[in-house]
């Protein structure tokens, strides 16, 4: 069985507290964007992970697909697999991607060996994987707060505009990006503020990790600033990083943009 794990955007992030147990509490908008991995599963006679396309960093048994096989086996009987992942979505950009792999496979073996998980059940395993994992279940556009894992369903439709994301040749961990925040509380909510028409947005809603990403990769700052340049309505960071995507009510013109990054129009 094959499905097609796909990356997110954050429109707007907020970082408001340290938690007790060492990660943050947030605000964030999260929409999906049509940038895809593809991951197969077949029945094997032992547990294989092969991938392709753009090379994952760490070892096969960290990848989160692996992770995700060894945590449902725990509850139910499955036969050994070949989990094949052919990688698209850039890695270290702040899209989610290792996120979106792990919760389409949890739906993918789901249906494959129809374990009878509901939708509550999927965000339950997606959240043991990552803060981020639990969105790509339901993967429709939310509001999303505390650590990024409890939701709020919006209304948000940019499917008239047209999103470039731009992904340099810099890697930001999310890790290291959450360690240069200093968390603060909001005055107004990102819930109000994306709901009021998106040439407000670039004057009220701002992305946290921005401050202190740019700070070491002045290069990023530079993106944002050319999508701006370029007639962006709204350009930001996404997530914690590396990659900047600007939404235009046209076709922009970033051929220059393609000389030093990959730019994808999503
Ligand atoms: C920053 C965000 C914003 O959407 O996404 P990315 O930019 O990575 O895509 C998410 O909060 C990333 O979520 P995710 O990538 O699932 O994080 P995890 O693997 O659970 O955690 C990686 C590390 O980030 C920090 N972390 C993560 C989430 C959170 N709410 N508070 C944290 O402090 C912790 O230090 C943790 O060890
Ligand atoms: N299936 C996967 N795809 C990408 N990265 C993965 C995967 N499984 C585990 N990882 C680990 O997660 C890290 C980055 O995760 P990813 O979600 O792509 O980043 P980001 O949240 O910045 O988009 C990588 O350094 C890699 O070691």
């Amino acid at each position: 069985m094959i499905t097609f794990p796909n990356a997110k955007i954050n429109i707007g992030l907020n970082v408001t507290e340290r938690r007790s147990d060492g990660y943050h509490n947030l605000e964030t908008v999260f929409y999906p964007i049509d940038l895809k991995d593809a991951l197969e599963v077949v029945v094997s006679d032992e547990l294989r992970f092969t991938s392709s396309g753009l090379e994952i960093p760490g070892r096969e048994e960290d990848n989160l697909c692996v992770k995700g096989y060894h945590m449902l086996k725990q509850d139910h009987h499955l036969p050994p697999v070949h989990i094949h992942l052919h990688k698209n979505i850039p890695i270290g950009a702040g899209l989610g991607g290792g996120s979106a792999d792990a919760a389409f496979f949890i739906k993918l073996m789901n249906d494959m060996f129809k374990l009878g998980l509901s939708v509550d059940d999927m965000t339950g395993y997606a959240c043991r994987l990552g803060a981020d994992c639990a969105f790509f279940i339901e993967n429709k556009p939310v509001f999303a707060f505390e650590k990024g894992d409890e939701f709020e369903p919006i209304r948000l439709d940019l499917s008239p505009y047209k999103i470039v994301l731009v992904m340099p040749d810099v890697h930001v961990s999310t890790g290291e990006a959450y360690g240069g925040v200093k968390p603060t509380p909001v005055k107004d909510s990102l819930l109000e503020l994306i709901a009021d028409p998106i040439t407000e947005w670039r004057k009220n809603i701002k992305n946290d990790f921005e401050q202190s990403v740019f700070k070491n990769h002045v290069e990023i700052r530079g993106i944002k600033a050319a999508l701006y340049a370029a007639g962006a309505i709204y350009a930001s960071m996404s997530g914690s990083g590396a990659s900047v995507f600007g939404i235009f009510d046209h076709e922009p013109d970033v051929k220059f943009l393609e000389e030093e990054n990959e730019v994808f129009f999503v």
